[in-house]
């Protein structure tokens, strides 16, 4: 399931990022690569292990957990700490598969990644291509989305992001470790979870429709999340 998520930053959250990241100290995108996807990725990446990139991470995960889209959508156990990278002057990343497990540099934190994550930290009027193209079972999904919109995807995917031959494309980019693994499981939930809300918009949160389909949504989560 591929998913959109509209506003996780406002225009004033995606300033203060920029502010942060644009300050900071940004490398070669290959220095957190293995080497397949060496030979793929061509950007650059801001240092993971400084104050700004902590910061601006930590503005990110703060509104991660106050949207309730993600939460339904992701049901996240871990999310790895944001990072962040930059295309210009041509710059693509070619077709890949992220790596299953993800190690954070200097600490023990690690994580299964089940989702990838893009938060898109430009306006798409500035820039030419940087499209993210994923792969799914209905053919290749072209996103490129406003800036504070993100985009959540089964970090299964074959995936790419498209040369920029104007300007620049600057995105934060991260994995998260659900509490259901299987995405058809989850996407299940997902679908009950946004039912489970139309109905109580329309009957009543404590009516026994809601009640009911509530109580649905608990036990299959019951079944199948890992907590
Ligand atoms: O820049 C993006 O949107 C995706 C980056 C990516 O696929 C990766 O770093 O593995
Ligand atoms: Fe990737």
């Amino acid at each position: 399931m591929l998913i959109a998520i509209p506003d996780m930053l406002d225009p004033a959250g995606v300033a203060r990022v920029r502010a942060l990241i644009d300050a900071g100290e940004w490398v070669d995108g290959n220095v957190t690569s293995g080497p397949q996807a060496a030979l793929a990725k061509r950007n650059a990446q801001l240092v993971e292990d400084q104050p700004a990139a902590r910061e601006a991470g930590g503005l990110i995960l703060d509104a991660l957990g106050r949207s309730p889209l993600f939460v339904a959508a992701a049901l996240p156990l871990k999310v790895f700490p944001p990072l962040f990278n930059r295309y210009a002057g041509g710059q693509d990343f070619g077709l890949h598969v992220d790596n299953a497990i993800r190690l954070q540099r200097g600490s023990d934190f690690r994580i299964r990644s089940d989702l990838s994550a893009t938060l898109f930290l430009e306006d798409p009027e500035a820039y030419d291509g940087g499209e993210l193209v994923i792969e799914d079972q209905f053919g290749p999904q072209v996103v490129k989305l406003p800036a504070g919109h993100m985009v959540l995807y089964p970090a299964s995917s074959l995936h790419r992001v498209t040369p920029v031959t104007r300007g620049e494309r600057v995105a934060s980019f991260f994995w998260v470790q659900s509490m259901v693994r299987d995405d058809g499981a989850r996407r299940i939930l997902f679908e009950l979870d946004q039912g489970v809300q139309m109905v109580a918009a329309a009957q009543g949160q404590g009516e026994p429709a809601t009640v009911s389909l509530t109580g649905v949504y608990h036990n299959l989560l019951r079944r199948w999340a890992d907590a």
